[in-house]
């Protein structure tokens, strides 16, 4: 099997089971997987498709620039511009990208502070953080209209192989060295969201949440 061909069966995986969340509303979402370093090539998402479907047009192949790296009727993600930025800038292998709910409300809720703030959660050592009592944030950026402005205001939270940005009232980019870690990271932000959502709620009708 060749790598290409490899590369694009496990981020099929990936977008069949964030299908299965129901993480792709209305054609939002796009995802990548590095296929080569040297020159970097990676598969991202077509743009506009309805990420829940799964089909032979579902990925294309890019170049470093984010340009098509083959022959294609099929245009990259709108978005494809963050993902070349954490390629060029880290050696993730794997970057997803959804909107949900519970990341928009979190992104808006908190985008004053500039940075959302998690403690007191079990699920937190899916980070790989197993101090007690540890705490992870995440950053909020304004969400550009302009693609090149936003990667550009993205990539200054680029600076890890595992990292993740909430993008205000649009949703929540996410990477990590390969396809395992950073789902993994991604099911870890949005129990995270969703369990401070709710509890906001629970705090605000009077009950006892701490
Ligand atoms: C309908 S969602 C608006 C575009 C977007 O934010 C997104 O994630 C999907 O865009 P793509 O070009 O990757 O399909
Ligand atoms: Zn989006």
């Amino acid at each position: 099997m060749s790598l290409v061909v490899q590369k694009w069966n496990e981020l099929a995986e990936v977008k069949a089971e964030l299908a299965a969340r129901d993480w792709f509303f209305a054609t939002s979402g796009n995802l990548s997987i590095k296929v080569t370093n040297d020159p970097l090539t990676f598969l991202v998402t077509a743009s506009g498709k309805d990420k829940r479907k799964q089909t032979d047009e579902d990925f294309l192949l890019v170049d470093g620039d984010g340009n098509p790296a083959e022959d294609t009727h099929l245009k990259p993600s709108a978005e494809t511009l963050l993902h070349v930025e954490i390629y060029r800038r880290t050696k993730a292998g794997c970057v997803l990208h959804v909107h949900t709910v519970d990341n928009n409300l979190i992104s808006d809720v908190y985008a004053q502070n500039g940075e959302a703030v998690f403690s007191g959660q079990e699920i937190i050592k899916a980070f790989g953080i197993w101090e007690e009592n540890a705490a992870v944030r995440i950053p909020i950026i304004d969400n550009d209209a302009d693609i090149p402005t936003l990667a550009a205001k993205f990539a200054k939270h680029v600076d890890g192989d595992t990292g993740a940005v909430l993008i205000h009232n649009h949703g929540i980019t996410v990477w990590g060295r390969d396809a395992f870690e950073v789902k993994k990271h991604l099911e870890a932000w949005e129990f995270l969201f969703r369990w401070q959502v709710k509890r906001l709620l629970l705090q605000r009708a009077g009950l006892p949440v701490g």
